[in-house]
């Protein structure tokens, strides 16, 4: 079998989610070659500007595409959170593995002493999303922005002496970084994760029906009904970061699908968050648009 070329971010996480998918795809099919291509995007080189002026989320995502629809790559691996709700021509989501924890999680720096329960404190964090629930859920919590890889934000809490930052539990696991943090899961009443947050999307071209067919066995069902009723929300708001915006599907233990909405008008408009419970989850994403966008 030839080779197959997997193009990635660069960061330590993205590396690591593409060695998760390449052992999937082995346990699929033992005879797989696979050689990893890490691309240094726009999102990485320019950690010191704020995401929204540099073209939203779409910053993480864009060069790895450009290389797939080049043919430079045969697949991609992302974060589905990162992937903008609309796909070039010509790609397509053909699987998405089991999710990891799709909860956000509030890091303490263990440096700083515990200062009482209603002590203001200054969390590190640049999206909109959890800002505008977390005010909402902590009114003693003022923001600061931070951007880079999940390392760099580590160091950065430690180094500008933040009382924490709030980063993806997903990340953090699949990094094996949990069990030395201090660490408060945000259950996702308090705060709706990002759409797709934890869910890893393998991209190729919708052409090769050969390696979709391949691709194909490492998809998770329950994850891939997230992802779509997920991302059928955000198409309808279409949705980047600039707008706070949430959603959080999950089968519950009874069959029956929940999907949790959150959307602000701007980073300062109280936010609204509804839940819907019924069997078709798409049937929810539909009515929560209906509902709760202009
Ligand atoms: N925006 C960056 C990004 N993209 C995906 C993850 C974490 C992994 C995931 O949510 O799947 C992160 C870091 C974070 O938000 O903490």
């Amino acid at each position: 079998m030839k080779t197959l070329r997997v193009g990635t971010r660069s960061s330590a996480l993205a590396l690591k989610q593409t060695e998760l998918v390449i052992e999937a795809l082995k346990r699929v099919d033992p005879a797989v070659n696979v050689e990893v291509v890490g691309i240094t995007t726009k999102g990485d080189r320019l950690v010191h500007v704020p995401l929204t002026q540099i073209g939203g989320k779409g910053v993480f995502v864009k060069e790895v595409e450009a290389q797939l629809l080049d043919k430079t790559i045969d697949f991609a691996v992302h974060s589905l959170k990162d992937v903008p709700a609309r796909l070039p021509e010509g790609l397509t989501i053909v699987a998405t593995p089991k999710r990891a924890n799709p909860f956000d999680c509030l890091i303490w720096n263990d440096d700083k002493p515990f200062s009482g329960t209603t002590a203001l404190l200054v969390i590190g964090t640049s999206s909109v999303r959890r800002i505008n629930q977390l005010k909402t859920a902590f009114p003693n919590m003022s923001f600061v922005p931070i951007r880079g890889n999940i390392e760099t934000r580590l160091r950065k809490m430690k180094e500008e002496g933040l009382d924490g930052i709030v980063l993806a539990a997903a990340g953090l696991e699949r990094m094996d970084y949990l069990n030395g943090l201090h660490t408060l899961m945000l259950e996702p009443e308090v705060c709706v994760p990002a759409i797709g947050q934890g869910i890893m999307a393998v991209q190729c071209r919708e052409e090769d029906k050969q390696l979709i067919e391949l691709l194909s066995g490492i998809n998770d069902e329950a994850a891939s009904l997230a992802c779509l009723t997920e991302r059928s929300f955000l198409h309808r708001a279409n949705g980047n970061c600039d707008l706070p915006i949430g959603g959080y599907a999950h089968r519950l233990d009874d069959g029956k699908w929940e999907f949790l909405a959150f959307l602000a008008g701007s980073i300062d408009e109280p936010g609204v968050t509804k839940r819907y419970i019924g069997e078709d989850p798409l049937k929810l994403a539909e009515t929560a648009a209906d509902e709760l966008l202009p």
